[in-house]
């Protein structure tokens, strides 16, 4: 669906992208995170057609960027992190507006901008003035524009900037059934948490460069190789601490204050053998949990020695 080679593009002496390559099929939602000026924008401008890229190359749903352009800009909706709404316009109206702008005519127009309000809960604001929307609705209205002409890859930049939290889960929501109507979807956040949980693959990006490209269920595996318990016992900590250490099942032992931070060796998933143990020699527990995999160390870890 998205496929970019080395996909570059220089401002004078900065590279703004570099050498991205990314392969992405029908129904991944793909996260792109990095901080502010990494080069998320300039990459989904590329992808769009909206900016030629200095070196390299990218196939939307297999056409070429330098060769069918107009093709993929009927193909891809973009969702710029600003847009402008103009004043004195309803929000069916300017739905309207811009269905014509896609040559979507007749009786058959007021039908797909209705349905677009539906598919982001917007109905209710038909016929609302659009400068009177809030930001939260405002992005849901840009959203319903992008999808109007039923794009099957959209580029979203920042759909959750400036929202309050419920307005951020909204869009969340939309994402996941945008990916299980099997579009492909590029999301791009400065925050990992925000996206981790509806995307199904990831890209971090740092200085221009792709970090880390991973499939969130791929990471999720890795993270879960090595399963961390924290254990206290109420007296004789370091004594737990060496029984623990003797154990097969278990790979090292760290301190931090009273907790026994136990990781344990790839692979072994069932530790019900060590609360036992603990208890029958003697010691009381007060806790015993597993670390809860958090998908953000998990691909942090992975950009370790990455960086320069
Ligand atoms: N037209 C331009 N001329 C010169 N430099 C530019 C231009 N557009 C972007 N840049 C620079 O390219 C780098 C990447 O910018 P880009 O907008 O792609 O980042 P971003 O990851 O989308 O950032 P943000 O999260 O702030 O939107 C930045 O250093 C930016 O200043």
């Amino acid at each position: 669906m998205i496929e970019t080679r080395k996909l570059t593009k220089r401002y004078g002496d900065l590279i703004a992208a570099n050498e991205i390559t990314l392969k992405l099929e029908e129904g991944d939602v793909f996260g792109f995170i990095g901080p502010n000026g990494s080069g998320k924008t300039t990459t989904m401008r590329m992808i769009a057609t909206l900016l030629n890229p200095d070196y390299g190359e990218c196939y939307v749903c297999g056409k070429s960027i330098y060769t069918h352009p107009q093709e993929i800009r009927r193909l891809v909706g973009f969702m710029p992190d600003f847009f402008g709404v103009y004043d004195d316009m309803t929000v069916i109206e300017y739905l309207e507006f811009f269905a014509a702008t896609y040559r979507i005519n007749g009786p058959g127009r007021r039908k797909v901008c209705e349905e677009k309000l539906e598919l982001v809960d917007m109905s209710f604001k038909r016929d609302a003035m659009v400068n009177q929307l809030s930001r939260g609705q405002t992005q849901r209205i840009g959203l319903a524009r992008t999808l109007l002409h039923d794009p099957q890859v959209l580029l979203l930049d920042e759909p959750a900037s400036g929202l309050d939290p419920r307005a951020r889960i909204e869009i969340r929501n939309l994402l996941k059934r945008l990916g299980e109507l099997d579009k492909t979807v590029i999301v791009s956040s400065h925050i990992l948490p925000e996206l981790a949980d509806v995307c199904t693959r990831v890209g971090i990006i740092e200085a221009g460069v792709m970090q880390v490209d991973a499939y969130v269920a791929d990471v999720m595996k890795q993270a879960r190789k090595a399963l961390l318990l924290y254990i206290e016992v109420a007296d004789r900590t370091d004594e737990a601490a060496r029984l623990l250490e003797q154990q097969d099942d278990v790979e090292s032992i760290d301190m931090r204050g009273e907790t026994i931070i136990t990781t344990l060796r790839k692979g072994v998933e069932d530790y019900s053998a060590l609360p036992s143990l603990l208890v029958e020699a003697g010691f009381r527990l007060r806790l015993f949990r597993e670390e809860e995999v958090n998908l953000e160390t998990a691909f942090m870890e992975l950009t370790k020695g990455k960086q320069q």
